[in-house]
C-alpha cells in the first residue's frame, strides 16, 4: 500500500511513497544494530555535540521545515514554527542535562561500594503521530539517542515528508549512518519489527487502539514500552476564577492545532455561578476564529489533518446532539475542499452523549455543568482517560487541593496543560503509561544496572 502525503487544506496530493518490503526493513534493522555498537561506545560529549548540531540545523531550517509541516498536516504556519522551536529547546535541554541524568550514582550501603549505572538498551522503535509531527519525534528521540540507543522511526502514514525531513536533519548533523532511520512502513509492520531481536523497546504516542496493539506486541516480545495515548482533559472553572484569563486560555487549549492535541482541554466543567458568563465569552471567542489558508497570518483556525477524522468528529457531535446536547455554535463541517470543521461548542453535555465519554479530537468544546466543586471533581474523573486536567480559581490552595484529586498525569492550576522538556509527561488509565520528558524520559530506555564493587 503506498503512503500519500495530502495537503489537508485543499485535498491535493503532494507526493506518494512506496512502502518498504521485508527485505528493506531487514536492511534497516541490520544497519541500526551495527550502528548501535559504535554509537553507545562514543563518549557522551560527542553524542551531545551531534545533538547540538541537529538543534542548530533545526534553527537554520525553521522556515522550510515549518512550511513542510503546514502543507502536510495542515496546522497554522505560526504554530508549525513554534513546534520547530520546541524541538530546539528539547535538544538543548537534554544536551545540557545528559551528563547529570546519565551519570553513575553511588548508593548508601553498609559494605563496600555500589553504584547505579545507566547504560543504553540498543535500538528503540518510535511509533509517532501526525499531530505534532516534529515535536513528538524529537521529545522521544533526543533523550533516547543521547542515552546511547539507536532509533527507528515509524511515523504516521500521513506525514512521510516530515519523517524524511527529520532523518535528513540528523544525517546532516553528522549522526553516523543507521543511528536514526525513518521507516516507510505501514502500522501492520510494527509488531514484526518489535518482535525482532535487534529491537529493544518501543515508545508510542498515538491512539488508544494503536496503543493496545503495540502494548500487546511489546508484551509478547517482553520489551519495555512507553505509551502516550488519548485524553479528554477536564478544564474546571470554579466560581472565583479569573474568567477573562480562563476563557483566553480555554480558547488556546481547545482550538490550537485545530483541536488535535492529546492534552487539549476537552471537557469544560463549569460551576453554576460562572457557567453562563464563561460560556458567553467562550462563544464570542469561538465565533471570532477565522478558518482559512493556514499559511496566512490572519488565519486563526486550521483545517483538521484528514477528511476521515473530520467525518468521525462530526458523527460524535451529531450523536451528542441527538442525546440532548445543545449546539451553541458550529457543529458542522465547513464546505469546500479539504478537512474543514467549524469551531464548535456543545453545551449541557450529559453521560448519554458520546462527547461526555469519548475524546473529541478536533475543534469542538464540550461544556458540562456541575452542581458544585465536589461534583466538578467527580465529573472530571468520570472518564477512562487520565492524561491532564486544569483547574481555574483565584484561591491557589483550593486549586491545589482540586488538582490533587484529579486522576491524571498532569494537573495544572490556572494554566493550560502543556508539555515542557523539564516536566515528566504521561498519563494513567487509558491514556497510557510511562513518562516522557524530564529525567524520567531519558531513563525510559536505559538499563539501570546495579554495580556492586566489593
Ligand atoms: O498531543 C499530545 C502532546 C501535545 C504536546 O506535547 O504539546
Amino acid at each position: 500500500m503506498p503512503m500519500s502525503s495530502v495537503n489537508p487544506a485543499n485535498g491535493s496530493v503532494l507526493e506518494v511513497f512506496e512502502t518498504w518490503d521485508q527485505v528493506r526493513i531487514d536492511k534497516a534493522l541490520a544497519t541500526a544494530a551495527r550502528a548501535a555498537a559504535n554509537w553507545r561506545a562514543l563518549p557522551l560529549e560527542e553524542r551531545v555535540a551531534l545533538l547540538r548540531r541537529a538543534a542548530g540545523l533545526l534553527r537554520e531550517r525553521r522556515e522550510p521545515l515549518a512550511g513542510r509541516i503546514t502543507r502536510e498536516m495542515g496546522k497554522l504556519l505560526r504554530e508549525a514554527r513554534t513546534e520547530i522551536d520546541r524541538c530546539v529547546t528539547v535538544c538543548d535541554y537534554y544536551a545540557d542535562h545528559a551528563a547529570t541524568f546519565l551519570g553513575d550514582e553511588p548508593m548508601e550501603v553498609a559494605w563496600g561500594r555500589a553504584l547505579r549505572v545507566h547504560q543504553p538498551l540498543g535500538t528503540i522503535l518510535g511509533v509517532m503521530p501526525w499531530n505534532f509531527p516534529f515535536w513528538q519525534v524529537f521529545r522521544f528521540a533526543a533523550p533516547t539517542l543521547l542515552a546511547g540507543n539507536t532509533v527507528l522511526l515509524k511515523h504516521a502514514s500521513n506525514v512521510p515528508r516530515c519523517a524524511l525531513a527529520i532523518e535528513e536533519v540528523f544525517r546532516d548533523a553528522g549522526l553516523p549512518d543507521g543511528v536514526f532511520q525513518s521507516l516507510m512502513v505501514p502500522a501492520s509492520a510494527v509488531a514484526g519489527i518489535l518482535a525482532d531481536p535487534r529491537v529493544y523497546g518501543v515508545s508510542l504516542t498515538g491512539s488508544e487502539k494503536a496503543g493496545r496493539a503495540v502494548a500487546a506486541a511489546a508484551g509478547e516480545a517482553l520489551k519495555p514500552s512507553v505509551l502516550e495515548l488519548g485524553g479528554s482533559d477536564p478544564f474546571i472553572v470554579l466560581e472565583d476564577a479569573d474568567l477573562d484569563r480562563a476563557v483566553e486560555q480555554a480558547l488556546v487549549s481547545r482550538f490550537q492545532n485545530a483541536g488535535q492535541s492529546c492534552i487539549a482541554a476537552k471537557r469544560f466543567i463549569l460551576l453554576p455561578q460562572v457557567a453562563d458568563a464563561f460560556l458567553e465569552r467562550l462563544r464570542a471567542g469561538v465565533e471570532a476564529l477565522v478558518p482559512g489558508d493556514p499559511a496566512r497570518e490572519e488565519t486563526t483556525l486550521a483545517p483538521m489533518a484528514r477528511e476521515d477524522l473530520r467525518d468521525e468528529l462530526h458523527a460524535q457531535v451529531e450523536q451528542s446532539i441527538a442525546a440532548g446536547a445543545v449546539a451553541v455554535t458550529g457543529c458542522r463541517p465547513l464546505p469546500g475542499k479539504g478537512a474543514w470543521y467549524a469551531p464548535s461548542i456543545l453545551d449541557r453535555v450529559t453521560p448519554q452523549a458520546r462527547a461526555y465519554h469519548e475524546e473529541l479530537f478536533g475543534p469542538v468544546a464540550t461544556v458540562i455543568r456541575a452542581q458544585d466543586e465536589a461534583d466538578a471533581v467527580r465529573i472530571a474523573n468520570e472518564t477512562r482517560f487520565g492524561l491532564g486536567g486544569s483547574v481555574w480559581t483565584r484561591d491557589l490552595e483550593r486549586g491545589e487541593a482540586v488538582a490533587r484529586h484529579l486522576v491524571c498525569g498532569n494537573a495544572f492550576v490556572n494554566a493550560l496543560v502543556k508539555s515542557d522538556p523539564a516536566l515528566p509527561f504521561g498519563g494513567v488509565k487509558d491514556s497510557g503509561y510511562g513518562r516522557e520528558l524530564g529525567r524520567d524520559g531519558m531513563l525510559a530506555f536505559v538499563n539501570l544496572k546495579t554495580l556492586r564493587l566489593g
